[in-house]
């Protein structure tokens, strides 16, 4: 048999569990080729999956790899019980460290099975920073985590959607401290990174890379800062002489209309925001966020926990059914 996805469920306290329970009972993964397995919580989802279908049932099982079914319109989703926590004791959007505890399992176990080739891919629902933190762990995402378990210095944050894709030089930090973060490596390692993941799994044989500045029109001949001149470039000319197909410093307010045109792969940015204001703006139901020079494949939602519809119901599984596919997609075809 195929090995499996596994999906995390995030924050038991987010909408990650609900998200998931919802693609399910619509029966969103019908066509992925592949098992699917939730890392998570059964009391949970099993909570999540009522708000649309109040005779959903939960099964123990003790056979194969999911310790627990949840059985919906006929649909039967494998769990793979990490966590027990009181289901009826938790507050939408408050999570604690025991969740913060829960998440992080979710995720380490899921990345494990994948170091281990017992799974293709794993898929992460949305989790909150501060309570993994309060449960020890200082990784600011699930991206830095993974790469410190996966044992790589680098690795590379890219969002897209069919339009744009956006893939980020510096990550999780203050605004006060990108500057500092940039070094010629840093862009040149983005773009390399960039550019064996797009020829690997996207099928781009030589992917157009546009290399954003930093500063208001790509610095202005230096009178708006100097990191175009100093840094930027001389990583685009170091990629340039690799064979890769990068371009830049563009103006960033002005390039995203090429690439959303179709005239780049993928936009190099330099910070968080940079790339994922115009990647939301246009994808936010659809995108999806994966992480690239991993040793395994991992893709996540584009959002967050969202605890103002936590237990509603209302959350959009659109982007948890993109990162699915997308996860089948780029999974090992030997595995
Ligand atoms: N993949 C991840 O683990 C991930 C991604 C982004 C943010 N986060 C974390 O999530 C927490 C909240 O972050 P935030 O408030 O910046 O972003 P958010 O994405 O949780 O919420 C922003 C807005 O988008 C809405 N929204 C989010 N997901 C939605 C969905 N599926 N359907 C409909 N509307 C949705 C929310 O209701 C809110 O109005 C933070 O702790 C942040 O670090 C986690
Ligand atoms: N920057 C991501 C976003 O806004 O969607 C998000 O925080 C997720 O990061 P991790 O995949 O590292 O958790």
């Amino acid at each position: 048999m195929r090995q499996p996805l596994i999906l995390t469920m995030g924050d038991p306290t987010g909408v990650g569990p609900e998200i998931i329970a919802r693609a399910w009972l619509e029966g969103h993964f019908e066509t992925v080729n592949r098992p699917l397995l939730t890392a998570g919580d059964p009391g949970i989802l099993h909570r999540a999956a009522c708000l649309y279908d109040a005779d959903c049932v939960l099964t123990e099982s003790r056979e194969g790899p999911a310790s627990h079914m949840l059985v919906g319109k006929g649909r039967r989703m494998a769990i793979r019980a990490l966590s027990r926590l009181p289901a009826g004791q938790l507050v939408a959007g408050r999570p604690d460290a025991a969740c913060g505890r829960a998440m992080l399992d979710y995720i380490t176990w899921a990345c494990d099975r994948c170091l281990a080739g017992e799974a293709a891919a794993m898929i992460t629902g949305p989790i909150n920073k501060q309570a993994i933190l309060a449960a020890g762990c200082d990784a600011p995402g699930h991206t830095e985590l993974l790469a410190r378990r996966c044992k790589v210095d680098k690795v590379v944050m890219m969002l897209g959607g069919s339009r744009l894709k956006v893939c980020l030089v510096t990550t999780h930090l203050a605004i006060r401290d990108v500057p500092a973060a940039l070094n010629r490596d840093e862009i040149l390692s983005t773009i390399r990174i960039a550019d064996a993941a797009f020829r690997r799994f996207f099928a781009c044989s030589r992917p157009r890379l546009a290399v954003l500045a930093l500063n208001p029109h790509a610095g202005e001949g230096g009178r708006f800062g100097d990191e175009e001149s100093r840094i930027i470039a001389p990583a685009i000319d170091a990629a340039r002489r690799l064979g890769i197909s990068a371009s830049g410093p563009h103006s960033a307010d002005a390039l995203f209309h090429f690439a959303v045109r179709g005239d780049y792969d993928a936009v190099i940015c330099m910070y968080h925001d940079q790339g994922l204001i115009p990647l939301k703006l246009l994808h936010f139901e659809d995108g999806v966020n994966t992480t690239l020079g991993l040793p395994i494949i991992r893709t996540s939602v584009d959002h967050g926990t969202a605890y103002d519809l936590a237990g509603t119901g209302k959350a959009d599984c659109r982007s948890l059914v993109e990162a699915v596919k997308m996860a089948a997609r780029m999974a090992p075809a030997g595995l």
